[in-house]
């Protein structure tokens, strides 16, 4: 039987496994790539491969219909040596181990270029919200939250949304530890509504950052931004809010999508009127007759192109069809390692994951600050601290990759891990 027959004959949930599994042993082949040019012992690599810490939960939830469902979560910690973990919670049908630990490194690595005083750290469940009611999923994010209490905290490891989660969720998990600790704890976690001390600028801050990211890119690569065509793929938290920034920049932003397929128009969407449309979750195509395939949008001709959903997008069966000379990954691990070489080779000037949508965190960094002291800081503030942060990130990775003659990807894990190493070395762990 060839290996083609064996892959098509794969379950869906074994093949998103491998692809898991891939993703993060590509993540450890970076990593120790990245820890021998600092002249790192394999010690280091030993501690660092792996989250430090693991838990796997069971959280029984009543559904609306009287039954009970108990769905599985995790809370990944990858590195505490310079301070807390920090990190969002995923809810997805396809949240596996292996994905969670791999997001929990990158935190460490996202944490490590922006210069945060965390580690980094990662939750999932395993459920579909797109299927649950509004109490289901308070039911349930309630539940992860007693489920985790033990290893999470304001000084332990600090949640925040990710892929499918929101401020609501948020809100309802901040309540829960609260009535947990008998006290009020912002602080616990971040991307809160604004009312129950979340961040100005939160919200947008993820797109803001892979904003500043294209700006720089665009420079280097001595283009302007004003008419570049940009492609989008998702179009929730990050891809909604960085497809209006790009069409107030004076983009054309020609493609976008959700889940189920996107639209396209080469002459420039209607952003505002797809913002407009769009659901919670993102959701927007379902409305539009004539849509393109994923698979299509990506390799559609132009300038730009950010993947703002899910994991392996880019791989090596299309990154040579890939037309942009831009890649700026917003979501977390879009591109393949296999398929970063083959585009690094064609020139295309790749701004990695870990860098690009490190906005979020930085934000939360700041709403974390405001809670611990009480005092907040308006919008203007906020994003003046952003910028410097992501210009400074970006301009340290790029020059180290010029140094270094490597590519985006592995300077930004040389920057990132350094810290961690540093931190863990002090303190006497290596
Ligand atoms: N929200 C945040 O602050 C941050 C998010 N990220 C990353 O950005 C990416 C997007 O996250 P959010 O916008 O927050 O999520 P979201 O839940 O707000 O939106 C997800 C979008 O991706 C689409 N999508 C889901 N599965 C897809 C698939 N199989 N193919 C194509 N599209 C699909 C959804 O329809 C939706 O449009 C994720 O990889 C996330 O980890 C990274 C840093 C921070
Ligand atoms: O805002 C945060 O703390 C974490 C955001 C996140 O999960 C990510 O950058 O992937």
């Amino acid at each position: 039987m060839s290996v083609k027959t064996v892959i098509n004959e794969m379950s869906k949930e074994q093949q998103k496994e491998k692809e898991s599994l891939n993703l993060y042993y590509s993540t450890q082949t970076v990593i120790q790539e990245a820890l021998t040019k600092l002249g790192y012992n394999s010690e280091m690599y030993e501690l660092l491969k792996e989250p430090i810490r693991l838990l796997t939960v069971r959280i029984p939830v009543r559904m609306d219909d009287g039954t009970v469902k108990v769905f599985t979560g995790y809370r990944s910690q990858h590195n505490d040596a310079v301070g807390p973990t920090k990190g969002g919670v995923r809810f997805h049908p396809n949240v596996d181990e292996a994905e969670v630990k791999a997001l929990s490194i990158w935190m460490s690595l996202k944490c490590g270029i922006t210069n945060l005083p965390y580690g980094g750290g990662k939750g999932g469940i395993i459920c579909d919200p797109r299927k649950m009611s509004f109490r289901e999923l308070e039911r349930l994010s309630r539940g992860y939250v007693r489920a985790i209490s033990q290893i999470v905290g304001p000084t332990k490891d600090i949640p925040a949304p990710d892929v499918y989660t929101n401020s609501q969720i948020m809100a309802w998990m901040m309540d829960e530890y609260s009535r947990l600790r008998e006290f009020d704890s912002p602080g616990f976690i971040t991307g809160k509504p604004l009312v129950l001390g979340g961040s100005h600028g939160r919200e947008t801050a993820t797109a803001q950052g892979v904003t500043i990211c294209i700006n720089e890119a665009v420079k280097k690569k001595g283009k302007d931004l004003k008419g570049a065509r940009v492609v989008i793929q998702g179009f929730g938290n990050a891809g909604s809010y960085l497809a209006k920034f790009m069409h107030d920049a004076g983009a054309k932003v020609v493609a976008v999508s959700d889940v189920y397929g996107g639209v396209y128009d080469p002459d420039g969407l209607d952003i505002n009127y797809l913002l407009d449309r769009r659901d919670s979750f993102g959701t927007f195509s379902q409305l539009f007759n004539d849509t393109i395939s994923n698979k299509e949008l990506l390799e559609l001709d132009c300038d730009i192109l950010v993947p703002a959903a899910i994991s392996n997008q880019i791989t090596e069966e299309n990154a040579a069809n890939i037309k942009a000379s831009i890649i700026v990954e917003a979501a977390n691990g879009p591109t393949t390692l296999e398929a970063t070489k083959i585009l690094t080779e064609r020139g295309i000037l790749l701004v990695p994951d870990i860098l690009a949508s490190a906005g979020g965190v930085t934000v939360s960094y700041f709403e974390w600050v405001q809670n611990n002291q009480g005092y907040y800081w308006t919008e203007e503030e906020v994003m003046e601290k952003l910028e410097k942060v992501m210009i400074r990130s970006f301009d340290t990775i790029y020059q180290l990759a010029q140094t270094h003659q490597v590519d985006m990807r592995l300077a930004a894990y040389m920057v990132g891990i350094k810290k961690v190493a540093e931190a863990s070395r002090f303190r006497g762990w290596v």
